[in-house]
């Protein structure tokens, strides 16, 4: 049986830093357990450790029930995980691995509340970092009741807050700084509203939320690196026999990473990013980095993710490399999606290049059915925004963005069976969809009706156009050639 990662499977010189790792301070809570915090935030905690720049160990917790098996098994694993960047970094291939070591603790908040809230006393304790997808950051009214678990992660903060305002009585010098690094724009802000909304649900007082809005920093910032998790089974076990050891918890990601925080970079002295070498950037204004990241890098792969599964292309390099969808994605981005940005167009054109650069990153497997989680909030964010630059203009609508829409609601073609939302490729292959349950189900209800009343296909695209819950509006309003112009779209793919 091969061993499983432990602190028993370290080197000399890995296990010195262990015991080093022992004698640290919490200083950092982290609530999300997923692949991107542990290769993104904690492969720089350690890098920062490494180096001798920082001594402090993170907390690690999940946002949800659901995250209780990855904790668990970050446990017993002392903590430690092994995480391999491979790609290309100025075209030579690199293909490093490190043994991450910077968990201090990892803990179920849900059996171990009190654990979770007694680190609220802890004068060591200076930041918070999350990633808890975008449908996790959000407020969602839940009572209060003494000794439970909050379920929410903005609610657990906001209980973690109070507790540490009341234990060393409001002092200014306490606050802690947020760094959540959900895809949303103006995350910190978003996280602050929240904390604060559920101060004023459970009756704190305004001292709190003084305090809260005084002397805690919520840092807005948008996180870049592409992670791809735990790689396939042949990859895995060739890695494990090569090192002797296995690892349930193993992610990789690519070499390139940034990561944008608006704030003052004097706050290199609680997290000393850049002087590590990283690429951080303590900026003014984070607007400009979002709106390129998100509508050009994850609009692209919103982008060819619907169109790339229907057709059973699996994987973000295929998509590209695909004769028609490669070309597709690149025009959209150069002529439809740059376009509708308020910036540089030379400075956007050669973002969209090292994109392209790093989608064909060989080394890496970037699963489109992984993209595909969430895909409905995913393109009201990521794509809408675009199509409706030229909607909201007067302008027609870009055949490219046209049949990114087109692919979401085909791909969307979906019916409700014991195990959740199923549809089929164009080949007629069965996928099951995840997303938001509600919403899955308004979308199934429509294409059951059009079944039974044997719409055709136009009037059940206006329908579903018409969801204005999923898509902030009603997507037909003003665009009465839209329905006819999806359908014809869907008609010619199923062709
Ligand atoms: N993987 C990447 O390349 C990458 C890069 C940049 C940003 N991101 C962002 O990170 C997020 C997580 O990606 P990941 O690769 O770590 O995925 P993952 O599945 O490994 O982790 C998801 C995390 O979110 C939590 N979560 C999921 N749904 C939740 C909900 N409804 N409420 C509370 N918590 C919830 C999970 O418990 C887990 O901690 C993505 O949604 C994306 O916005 C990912
Ligand atoms: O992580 P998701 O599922 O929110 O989005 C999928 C990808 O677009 C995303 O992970 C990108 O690879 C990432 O945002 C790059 O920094």
């Amino acid at each position: 049986m091969t061993t499983i990662m432990s602190r028993k499977v370290l080197h000399a010189e890995q296990a010195a830093a262990g015991v080093r790792l022992a004698n640290s301070k919490v200083k950092v809570l982290q609530i999300g357990e997923g692949n991107f915090l542990r290769g993104f935030v904690d492969w720089m905690l350690h890098e920062c450790r490494k180096q001798g720049l920082y001594d402090g160990a993170v907390a690690v917790t999940q946002p949800r029930p659901g995250g209780k098996p990855k904790i668990d098994a970050l446990a017993e694993q002392d903590g430690l995980y092994t995480l391999v960047i491979r790609g290309l970094e100025r075209g030579e291939r690199v293909e490093r691995t490190e043994v991450i070591q910077v968990f201090g603790q990892a803990f179920d908040p849900y059996s171990n509340w009190n654990a979770f809230l007694s680190l609220a006393e802890s004068p060591d304790l200076e930041v918070v970092v999350s990633n808890t997808t975008e449908a996790g950051l959000v407020y969602r009214p839940e009572a209060l009741v003494e000794g439970q678990p909050i379920q929410s992660y903005p609610g657990k903060l906001t209980q973690l807050l109070y507790r540490r305002f009341t234990y060393f009585s409001g002092d200014p010098g306490r606050g802690l700084v947020c760094l959540p690094c959900e895809l949303l724009e103006r995350n910190g802000d978003e996280l602050r509203d929240c904390v604060l909304r559920y101060s004023g649900d459970w009756g704190y007082p305004e001292a709190f939320k003084q305090w809260v809005r005084e002397h805690n920093r919520f840092l807005n910032s948008l996180v870049d690196r592409i992670v791809t998790g735990y790689p396939d089974a042949a990859q895995a076990d060739a890695w494990f026999s090569e090192w002797g050891y296995s690892d349930p918890m193993l992610t990789t990601a690519e070499p390139y990473h940034f990561w944008a925080i608006e704030a003052e970079p004097e706050l290199e002295r609680l997290l000393p990013l850049r002087a590590a070498g990283l690429n951080v950037h303590w900026v003014e204004d984070l607007k400009p980095y979002q709106l390129r990241k998100v509508r050009i890098l994850n609009g692209a792969h919103t982008l060819m993710t619907p169109l790339g599964l229907l057709h059973g292309i699996p994987q973000v390099r295929e998509a590209m490399e695909h004769p028609a969808l490669g070309r597709l994605v690149r025009d959209t981005v150069e002529k439809e999606i740059i376009p509708s940005l308020p910036i540089a167009a030379e400075e956007l054109a050669s973002y969209a290049e090292a994109v392209y650069e790093r989608f064909l990153n060989p080394y890496i497997f970037h699963r489109l059915a992984d993209i595909a989680m969430n895909s409905l909030s995913k393109f009201k964010v990521r794509l809408l925004p675009s199509l409706l630059h030229y909607a909201d203009g007067g302008q027609s609508l870009p055949q490219g963005l046209l049949q990114g829409l087109a692919g979401l609601l085909r791909y969307y073609k979906i019916e409700r069976v014991d195990e959740g939302f199923k549809g089929y490729t164009l080949a007629g292959e069965s996928y099951m969809v995840r997303d938001d349950a509600s919403q899955l189900d308004a979308i199934a209800a429509v294409w059951s009706e059009a079944k039974s009343g044997s719409w055709p296909l136009e009037q059940t695209v206006a329908r579903l156009l018409g969801l204005g819950d999923i898509w902030g509006r009603d997507l037909a309003a003003g665009q009465p050639k839209l329905a006819a112009q999806l359908a014809e779209i869907i008609d010619e793919m199923e062709a």
